[in-house]
């Protein structure tokens, strides 16, 4: 089944065009790194996909996404965004807020399990007594993945999920996203990281000016594509089976690696 289908989609934010025609399709169980630089329309393709902004053309399991009332969306889809609001609530409550989807008056048994497991899957136990206002920046970033996971979406949508993480847990959570993907649900991450994306990834979706650029597995990763996409030379290699990418210099600027 067709996790997303994106067809001929537009976006315009004020009379300027970000989004020029975007024809994207992804199918359950895949994982997918959307790259690009500042300002491709990365972050808006995503909220398109996700229901937060409006737009033609975006199908969600197989229906148009504006047939899907808001709760039912918010079972089959989750959105972490680049950046979260922290405040006075509790990690525990904040990561309930997660369950709303599912629950009635009052959080089932059900509800509080999965928050539970869901804060011991990414680390945050111990912080789940705090207020979101009192933790660092990559603790909120993981209690903002842990209120998407317990959402217990089929497709799960992150925004740059690694930034303000340590390596270890950039690992983490990309081996979340690709655990996700594995068990049979859907993972598109917005990244910069390139050779984080080629870890753990399958499938590399290159955005430019509101374009797609390039989409495909490993070999879509020439040199070429980097020096269009970024206007930057890199070098492409190995360790261990997995590509690597080594950026040289600037296009223009460095003789350095020429
Ligand atoms: N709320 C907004 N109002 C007006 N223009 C916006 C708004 N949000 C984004 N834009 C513009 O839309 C374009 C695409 O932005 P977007 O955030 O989708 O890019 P991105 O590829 O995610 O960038 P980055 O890697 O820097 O996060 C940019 O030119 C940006 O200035």
């Amino acid at each position: 089944m067709k996790a997303v289908k994106v067809r001929n989609l537009r976006f315009t934010y004020n009379g300027s065009e970000v989004l020029r025609g975007i024809n994207l399709e992804v199918e359950e169980g895949e994982f997918i790194a959307i790259l690009g630089p500042n300002g491709a329309g990365k972050s808006t393709l995503l909220r398109c996909i996700a229901g937060i902004l409006h737009c033609e053309g975006v199908g969600v399991l197989e229906r148009p996404i504006e047939s899907y009332p808001r709760k039912e969306l918010a079972r089959v889809l989750a959105y972490v965004p680049q950046r979260s609001e922290p405040g006075f609530m509790t990690v525990f409550d904040t990561v309930l807020l997660g369950r709303r989807p599912y629950m009635g008056l009052r959080p089932s048994k059900r509800d509080i399990e999965v928050v539970k497991k869901t804060l011991e899957k990414l680390g945050i136990s111990h912080l789940a007594l705090k207020p979101t206002n009192r933790l660092s920046g990559g603790e909120l970033q993981k209690v903002s993945i842990a209120r998407a996971l317990a959402q217990e979406p089929r497709i799960l949508m992150m925004d740059e999920p690694t930034n303000n993480l340590d390596l270890k847990s950039q690992l983490e959570v990309m081996e979340i996203a690709r655990d996700f993907a594995l068990s049979g649900g859907t993972s598109i991450v917005v990244m910069h990281d390139v050779n984080l994306a080629l870890r753990f990834a399958e499938r590399f979706v290159f955005m430019k000016n509101g374009e797609i650029i390039a989409d495909g597995g490993r070999k879509v990763l020439k040199p070429e594509l980097f020096e269009e996409v970024y206007g930057v030379k890199v070098e492409v290699g190995e360790i261990r089976g997995i590509p690597v990418i080594v950026s040289l210099s600037h296009l223009g600027l460095s003789e350095e690696f020429k």
